[in-house]
């Protein structure tokens, strides 16, 4: 029989750090020869665009693009062949990474893994979850009492990619202090009971062993092993310096079986998640941009906006990073400069026509 190939699920909700910390594991990894799945709900890829940033030139990482929809759900008809067709070059993958939209269960991943196409060739080495930490306690993955409430559908997805994860990461955590830190974690453990692992990821660094290698679903597994500090009892800090535990912490449970033929049910798509692109032939002023954006996102929905602007002056490309009303427009170095803005939303029960016109007016240039 051949050699199974592991398979890492890196899941988590709209903007909470995915391809922040793939793009880290990426860079730290040494010899690992990697197939990178990216998917993403939005029709344009800019987290493939970004990753291949970093590595064009590099063969040992190959990354296959899941734009406009979720992976391995009915209608992607992309999952089955491009995983066969790694199956095909297994002597040159050691490793396969799947970056799941941020509206996607990893349980659909999960299934086709098992299913009799691949599971011949692959085995699940571990499911990921990263969580914007900041965002949690601020209360924003709790469920409202509203039905069909952008909060409730949010909080709703938030508690499914926990539920299914054997790693929880806390991203996003390098300005909170040690007490948010170890309320961030209780939160987690409350929602989340199966989880076996909470990583603390300091910039969006994650310890490279804990995402590659875990095995944490080989069948023969009797016993989980494993060089780390266990977590201290409840009353004890976390870790404040990822040093001290390795930002890794333990919780003692055994394998737990994620009974995933019950929960079938779980990957219909919501109807009421929306995603557009909006474009815009004149340059920009980030600034104005950037402003029109935060405003946009108090007067709708939107939970994610992401692309790349067209200004007058960058020569290289300038990126829009939008979580929420949270917005960051950066130079990204390892690509050339647009000739047109084109900006992906995604939210729940979001308007376009309204989007649109709040940043024509703002901005004072045509978006459509
Ligand atoms: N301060 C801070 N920002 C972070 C960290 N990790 C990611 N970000 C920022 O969060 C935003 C979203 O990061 P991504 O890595 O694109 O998130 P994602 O989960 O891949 O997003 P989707 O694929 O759209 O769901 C970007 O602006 C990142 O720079 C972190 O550890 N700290």
């Amino acid at each position: 029989m051949n050699q199974l190939i592991p398979v890492t699920i890196v899941t988590g909700f709209l903007g909470s750090g995915k391809t922040t910390v793939l793009r880290g594991l990426i860079n730290r990894r040494q010899t690992s020869r990697l197939a990178l799945l990216i998917n993403e709900f939005g029709e344009v890829s800019i987290d493939g665009a970004l990753l291949r940033g970093g590595v064009d030139g590099n063969d040992q990482i190959r990354i296959h693009d899941f734009p406009y929809g979720l992976i391995a759900y009915g209608d992607d008809e992309l999952f089955i062949p491009v995983m066969r067709a790694i199956a095909e070059r297994r002597a040159h993958v050691d490793h396969v990474l799947i970056e799941t939209s941020g509206l996607a269960l990893p349980t659909a991943v999960m299934e086709m893994l098992q299913g009799p196409g691949l599971a011949g060739d692959f085995i699940l080495d571990a499911t990921l979850a990263v969580v914007d930490t900041p965002l949690l306690l601020a209360d924003q993955f709790e469920p409202d009492n509203a039905a069909h409430s952008p909060q409730a559908a949010v909080a709703s997805l938030f508690e499914q990619q926990l539920e299914y994860a054997d790693v929880v990461v806390l991203n996003k955590i390098d300005l909170l202090d040690e007490k948010a830190l170890l309320l961030a974690e209780t939160r987690v453990r409350q929602r989340a009971p199966n989880v076996r692992f909470l990583e603390l990821a300091y910039h969006a660094q994650l310890d490279i062993r804990l995402a590659l290698g875990l095995r944490l679903h080989q069948p023969t597994l009797v016993a989980h092993n494993h060089r780390y500090t266990p977590m201290p009892g409840p009353d004890a800090s976390p870790p404040g310096n990822q040093d001290r535990l390795n930002g890794h912490a333990h919780s003692g449970l055994s394998a737990h079986s994620h009974g995933l033929a019950t929960h079938r049910h779980f990957h219909e798509q919501d109807p009421g998640w929306l995603s557009f692109v909006l474009r815009s032939q004149a340059p920009q002023q980030t600034e104005t941009l950037r402003s029109a954006l935060i405003e946009a996102a108090r007067a709708e929905p939107i939970l994610r906006s992401k692309g790349f602007i067209r200004t007058r002056d960058s020569e290289r490309a300038v990126l829009v990073q939008g979580v929420r009303s949270r917005v960051v427009i950066s130079v990204d170095a390892a690509k050339p400069a647009v000739q047109k803005s084109e900006l992906v939303f995604i939210g729940y029960h979001l308007s376009r026509a309204n989007i649109a016109a709040l940043l024509t007016e703002m901005t004072g240039t045509l978006w459509k």
